[in-house]
C-alpha cells in the first residue's frame, strides 16, 4: 500500500511522464521525481526527451544539480518506468542512480522487454538501493500502451481512426469527405497523429483526397512516420505528402514486383516492402509484424478509407477505434468500414467505451475491442 506521499510524488511522476507524450517515440514516455529521503522536498525532476536523448532520470539528476542539490545521498526516485542498466544510445540509468547515491527507487512498473525485463531492479538492489515496485502502474502502462504492445505482442498498437456523421457516413458516394467534422475535432485529431510513430492510410485515400497526414494543427516536436498499403505502387510522384517537413520517413506496402515505379518511389524518399496476402493485396497481419520488430513502431493511427479499415477490421487487427462523430446526417455514402454482412449479432465486435467527450461540436468516442488490451 503506497503512502499519500508516495502516492503524491508518483502522480507527479505520471504527469511529467505525460509531457513526453509527442517527444520520445519510439522510447517510452517516462517521468522522474527525486526527492529528500524523507519526502518531504522535491530536489529534481524530469521526463524522457527524444529518441537518442536522456532518459527521465538522469533528466532529473540534471535538474537536480541545476537547483544546487548537489548531494542526493539516501533520496528517493520515483520513476514511472524501470530504469535501465543496458548501455543504448544513452547510458544505464541505473548506473546514474547508484552514482548520485539515491537510497531508494520506487518504479510502476517492470520494462516490458523480455531481454532487459527486471535487470535494471536487480542492479540496484545488488547496490543496496532499496526498491519498490507498484504505484501508478496502470496508468504507466496505459500510457504506454504502444511500447507494450511491440515489447509483448512484436506488433503496434492499432487505433483507427474515422470522423463521420452521426448516422455513420465517412465519404459521400461520389467521394466528397471534407471537410465532416469541426475545425476543432481536426485539431484533435492531429494530437492523436502526434502520439503516434507513424500514421497509415490506404491508395484510395491517396488517390481521393491527395492528404498531407501530418502534424500541422498542434506543436509537435516530430512528425511521425507514413505508412501506405498500396498494392500496386500507385503512389503519385506528384502529391502533398511528399512535401511534409521535417517528416523523415515514409513507408510503402505492396503486393508487386515492379522495380521501375519502386526505384522512383524510393527517388522521393519512400522504403518500398513487398508483402502480398494470397489476394495479392497487401498482408496487413505480416506489415505490423514488420512495424512492430523492423521499425518499432508503438502506436499506429489508422486513417484510411472504408475498404482498408474493413480488412483491418475482419481481420481482427484492430485495437482501438478513435471516432469523431459530427451533429449531422449524411445518409448513405461510404461507411466507417466494409464489413461482409453478419449472420448472428453475436457476431459482432464487442468494443469497451473508454471515453466520451464533446470537441467543439462534435463528439470523440475513443472505444476498446474486447480483450485487446490483455497482454
Ligand atoms: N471520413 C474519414 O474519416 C475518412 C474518409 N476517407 C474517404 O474514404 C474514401 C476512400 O476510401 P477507400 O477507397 O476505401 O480507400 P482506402 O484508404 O481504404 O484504400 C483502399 C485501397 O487499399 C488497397 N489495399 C491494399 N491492401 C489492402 C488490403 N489488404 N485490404 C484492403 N485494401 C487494401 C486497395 O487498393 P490496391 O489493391 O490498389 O492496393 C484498396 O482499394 C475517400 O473518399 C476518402 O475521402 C478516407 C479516410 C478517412
Ligand atoms: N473528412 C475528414 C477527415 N478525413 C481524413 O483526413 C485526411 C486529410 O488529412 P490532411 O490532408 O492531413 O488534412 C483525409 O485523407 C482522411 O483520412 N478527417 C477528419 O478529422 N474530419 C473529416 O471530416
Amino acid at each position: 500500500m503506497a503512502t499519500s506521499s508516495e502516492q503524491q510524488h508518483t502522480t507527479k511522476a505520471l504527469e511529467l511522464a505525460t509531457q513526453a507524450l509527442f517527444l520520445s517515440n519510439p522510447n517510452p514516455r517516462v517521468g522522474c521525481v527525486i526527492t529528500s529521503p524523507d519526502g518531504q522536498v522535491v530536489l529534481g525532476q524530469g521526463f524522457t526527451q527524444q529518441a537518442g536523448g536522456p532518459h527521465a532520470e538522469v533528466m532529473a539528476l540534471r535538474d537536480a544539480a541545476a537547483r544546487g542539490n548537489n548531494s542526493l545521498q539516501g533520496a528517493t526516485a520515483y520513476v514511472t518506468l524501470e530504469p535501465c542498466s543496458h548501455q543504448g544510445r544513452t547510458g544505464p540509468c541505473c548506473d546514474a542512480l547508484i552514482g548520485a547515491g539515491i537510497g531508494k527507487v520506487v518504479a510502476s512498473l517492470a520494462d516490458p522487454n523480455p531481454l532487459v525485463a527486471g535487470q535494471g531492479f536487480a542492479r540496484l538492489r545488488a547496490a543496496g538501493v532499496e526498491v519498490v515496485v507498484g504505484p501508478g502502474a496502470t496508468e504507466s502502462r496505459e500510457l504506454n500502451i504502444g511500447f507494450f504492445s511491440r515489447m509483448v505482442r512484436g506488433t503496434p498498437w492499432v487505433r483507427m481512426k474515422t470522423a463521420a456523421s452521426l448516422d455513420g457516413t465517412t465519404a459521400l458516394a461520389n467521394g466528397q469527405s471534407q471537410w465532416i467534422t469541426s475545425p476543432a475535432a481536426r485539431a484533435d485529431g492531429h494530437a492523436w497523429r502526434a502520439r503516434a510513430c507513424a500514421v497509415l492510410t490506404g491508395i484510395g485515400t491517396v488517390l481521393d483526397d491527395d492528404p498531407q497526414l501530418d502534424v500541422r494543427d498542434v506543436a509537435t516536436p516530430r512528425q511521425p512516420h507514413l505508412v501506405i498499403v498500396d498494392s500496386q505502387l500507385q503512389t503519385p510522384l506528384q502529391a502533398r505528402l511528399w512535401s511534409v517537413p521535417g517528416r523523415s520517413t515514409c513507408l510503402i506496402y505492396t503486393a508487386v514486383r515492379d522495380e521501375a515505379k519502386k526505384a522512383a518511389l524510393e527517388s522521393r524518399g519512400a522504403t518500398v516492402i513487398h508483402l502480398p496476402n494470397a489476394q495479392g493485396k497487401v498482408d496487413l497481419g505480416a506489415m505490423l509484424q514488420d512495424l512492430g520488430r523492423q521499425r518499432a513502431i508503438n502506436e499506429l493511427h489508422v486513417e484510411a478509407g472504408h475498404k482498408l479499415n474493413g480488412s483491418f477490421l475482419r481481420e481482427g487487427l484492430v485495437d482501438e477505434l478513435l471516432l469523431y462523430q459530427a451533429p449531422r446526417l449524411l445518409g448513405p455514402g461510404l461507411g466507417m468500414a466494409q464489413t461482409a454482412p453478419l449472420q448472428s449479432l453475436a457476431d459482432g465486435t464487442a468494443l469497451d467505451y473508454i471515453s466520451v467527450d464533446r470537441i467543439g461540436p462534435d463528439l470523440r468516442i475513443v472505444a476498446r475491442v474486447q480483450g485487446r488490451d490483455r497482454f
